[in-house]
């Protein structure tokens, strides 16, 4: 055990797949304490998220009170707020914990270019820290540093997202940023080969303005997956990863955690604090 002083944390979205799992992983870590679990569902409101979430008591009662959590969070000191929740509010959330001092680590999709340019000078003004993550597995980090690689040799690609079907938002925060990623190494991709029709409207997927097709399916029995698929004359170079249980996010939340506590500013993707 650290002589450190523990890193008081508030999860929003705790009732959900990714919250539950974060209490778990919170609290079977010493150097981080749970001190708020906020949620909008109305049946939980006082119950114990260490009981809901299956590792025991926690005596921190769900509340759907996120003003007052931050408040509480920030007279804690050095505080942290994961969001899991939804893209709906999103945006609102992050401002109003960097506004109250209350770091946020942000696991929640769905957040455009331009709210992430805004959050940034935020951020940045309140010297504030801000993490936004679209993925916590180490493993899609290593895919996408492979797909950067891939991206110098091959001038078509396009990304197929493929996840449970009560994801909201479409395509996955994980492609929309492999695809900003790879469009940083080639200002397009995918040149026209044919004048093309669509029968049926959306069957080529969505398109970037580089030109990157991506495609997302959603099906009961998935969790999250992803594949970037590079072709060229005679050949496919094909990179997937799968997450078969939500468990494999957790390292790189509790990284995140501890990451974020030092810095004065936002930064985006995984692949900056590693
Ligand atoms: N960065 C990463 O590695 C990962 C990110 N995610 C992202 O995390 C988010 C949550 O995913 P998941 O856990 O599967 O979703 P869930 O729907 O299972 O969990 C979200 C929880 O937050 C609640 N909620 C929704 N909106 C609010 C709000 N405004 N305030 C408080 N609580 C709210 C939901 O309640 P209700 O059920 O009533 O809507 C639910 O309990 C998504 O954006 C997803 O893309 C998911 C996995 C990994
Ligand atoms: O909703 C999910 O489940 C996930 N969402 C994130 C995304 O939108 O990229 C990360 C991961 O794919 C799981």
């Amino acid at each position: 055990m650290s002589n450190q002083p523990q890193i008081p944390v508030v999860v929003n979205g705790a009732m959900g797949r990714m919250g539950r799992e974060i209490v778990n992983a919170i609290a079977a870590a010493d150097d981080i304490k749970l001190v708020g679990a906020v949620d909008r569902k109305s049946e939980a409101i006082g119950e114990d998220i260490g009981e809901i979430a299956g590792c025991g008591p926690l005596e921190i009662p769900v509340t759907d009170d996120l003003e007052a959590t931050l408040v509480m969070a920030q007279s804690e000191g050095n505080a942290v707020m994961v969001d899991v929740t939804h893209p709906a509010k999103i945006y609102e959330q992050v401002r109003a914990a960097i506004a109250y001092g209350v770091r946020p680590v942000v696991g929640t999709t769905g957040l455009s270019p331009e709210q992430i340019i805004n959050l940034a000078e935020f951020a940045e003004k309140a010297s504030v820290g801000c993490l936004i993550i679209p993925n916590f597995a180490i493993g899609v980090i290593l895919m996408q540093q492979a797909a950067l690689k891939a991206a110098e040799y091959f001038d078509h690609v396009e990304i197929i997202e493929l996840h449970h079907n009560r994801k909201a938002d479409a395509p996955s925060g994980t492609a929309v940023k492999t695809a900003q990623m790879l469009q940083e190494v080639k200002p397009s991709f995918n040149p026209p080969q044919v004048d093309e029709t669509e029968t049926l409207q959306g069957a080529r997927g969505g398109t970037t303005e580089e030109g990157i097709n991506i495609h997302s399916v959603r099906l009961p029995g998935l969790v999250a997956h992803q594949e970037i698929m590079f072709g060229a004359a005679g050949q496919v170079y094909t990179l997937r990863h799968d997450a078969m249980d939500r468990v494999c996010f957790m390292p790189g939340v509790l990284l995140s955690i501890r990451k974020v506590l030092p810095l004065k500013s936002l930064l985006y993707g995984l692949d900056k604090i590693l």
